[in-house]
């Protein structure tokens, strides 16, 4: 742990739908920089967690500062510096890619390219397409392409390769690395315990919306007693882990 400002800093976040608790005071520490993973079984309240730290969804308790901005109030500014891919992407569907491109770039001083954008996803032959002609992969990818076009400094993926067959996810991977190399702070929301163990320095492990654990991978496992991240999983939360694909 460093003594630098945090990227993210939630403190206590509690979210309540109805009677259902969703997230029960969640905090969390993000150093800028870090790939960090947020895990758990289907309904622990990870999307919750997520959308409250993009601004998105109100908490009902507690507070959250991303790279010291208030994401509620400071709306304006966080959209700046933050790209968020959510697991439904609510996008135009009579839009061609190129259109939902430009759209999203427009609203960056200093955006990154569309070539560039659609390399980075593997789309380039689907400029002209309109989005609801898309598969659910490219749907997705675009997504995330569009998540990146203002440069953020913090990055949240919700479920990012859920649904990509093994080559996209591969390219996927290869691009969070790249941008983890140029210093973007990275939430992602996984399913995927491979995934995890490649990308993230830290996990939080979530369960009935509470924080079970933060750990790196090797730690999570090591506090376990177990022989590997799925098996640390079972371990700490008695469930086994839906798989989301
Ligand atoms: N808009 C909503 N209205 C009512 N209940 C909701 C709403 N959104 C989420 N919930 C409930 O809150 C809990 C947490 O949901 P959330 O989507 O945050 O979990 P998750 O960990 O992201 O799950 P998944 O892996 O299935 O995406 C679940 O029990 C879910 O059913």
């Amino acid at each position: 742990m460093t003594t630098e400002e945090p990227a993210i800093h939630a403190e206590h976040l509690h979210k309540r739908y109805g009677d259902k608790i969703a997230v029960d005071d969640v905090s969390l520490r993000i150093d800028p920089g870090e790939v960090f993973g947020i895990l758990g079984t289907n309904g622990a309240g990870k999307t919750t967690t997520v959308e409250m730290i993009a601004g998105l969804r109100k908490p009902d308790g507690g507070r959250v500062t991303l790279l010291g901005l208030d994401p509620r109030h400071d709306r304006g500014k966080v959209r700046q510096v933050l790209g968020v891919q959510l697991q439904q992407a609510y996008l135009h569907g009579a839009l061609t890619v190129a259109e939902l491109m430009g759209l999203y770039r427009s609203f960056y001083p200093d955006p990154r390219s569309s070539g560039e954008l659609l390399e980075l996803v593997g789309l380039e032959e689907k400029r002209g397409v309109r989005f609801e002609k898309l598969s659910g992969g490219q749907q997705q990818r675009l997504s995330i392409a569009l998540a990146l076009a203002g440069r953020p400094r913090v990055l949240i993926l919700d479920e990012l390769t859920t649904g990509l067959d093994p080559r996209a996810r591969r390219q996927m991977w290869a691009t969070i690395e790249h941008l983890r190399d140029e210093g973007v702070t990275i939430v992602l929301v996984s399913h995927a315990m491979e995934e995890v163990e490649r990308l993230c320095d830290r996990v939080a492990l979530l369960d009935a919306g509470r924080v079970l654990a933060v750990e790196p991978p090797a730690g999570l496992v090591a506090l376990a007693g177990a022989q590997n991240l799925d098996d640390a999983f079972v371990a700490l939360t008695g469930k086994q882990l839906e798989e989301a694909e």
